[in-house]
């Protein structure tokens, strides 16, 4: 089961810089700096209600973030939905004819469940799961 927006993820090239304007600007708190080696980031949450704007910075020159700016330049990335079993729902796509990049889920930050779906079966848009 699909339960909410877990996350926006938007890719930043420095995460202390980008994070000035949601703390300064628009006054939210943010999480501490994670680093997610698999994905070859560090992240920050914006807290904002029950979810969250994650801020991603690249490890360096290489990974999805990385490639994404210097593809597309900084901005949203992916939105992450929340799923109560997300063995279950990767064998549901999957059975569904739908492109997945993660057939199995991999390790996010907070000690999340990930996987990712591929931008050709959604419309362009990068999905994530995320249980919880
Ligand atoms: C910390 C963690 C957490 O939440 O806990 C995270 O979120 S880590 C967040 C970072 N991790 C990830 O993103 C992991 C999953 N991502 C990936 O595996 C990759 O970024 C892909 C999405 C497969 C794209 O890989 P790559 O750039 O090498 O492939 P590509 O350049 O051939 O792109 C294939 C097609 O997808 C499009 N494409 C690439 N990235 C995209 C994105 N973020 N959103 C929408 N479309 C995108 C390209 O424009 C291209 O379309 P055209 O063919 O039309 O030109
Ligand atoms: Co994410």
């Amino acid at each position: 089961m699909i339960e909410k927006i877990d996350h926006i993820g938007i890719a930043v090239s420095n995460i202390q810089d980008a994070a000035k304007f949601y703390t300064e600007a628009l006054g939210l708190k943010v999480s501490e700096i994670e680093t997610v080696e698999e994905q070859k980031v560090k992240t920050v949450g914006i807290l904002l209600g029950d979810t969250r704007i994650e801020l991603l910075e690249p490890l360096g020159a290489e990974g999805p973030i990385a490639k994404f700016i210097e593809k597309r330049g900084e901005g949203i990335q992916h939105i992450a939905l929340k799923v109560d079993d997300i063995k279950a729902q990767l064998d549901d796509l999957k059975q569904k004819g739908i492109r997945l990049i993660d057939e199995e889920p991999k390790m996010g930050a907070g000690g999340a469940k990930i996987a990712f779906i591929h931008p050709k079966s959604t419309n362009g848009i990068l999905i994530e799961l995320c249980e919880r």
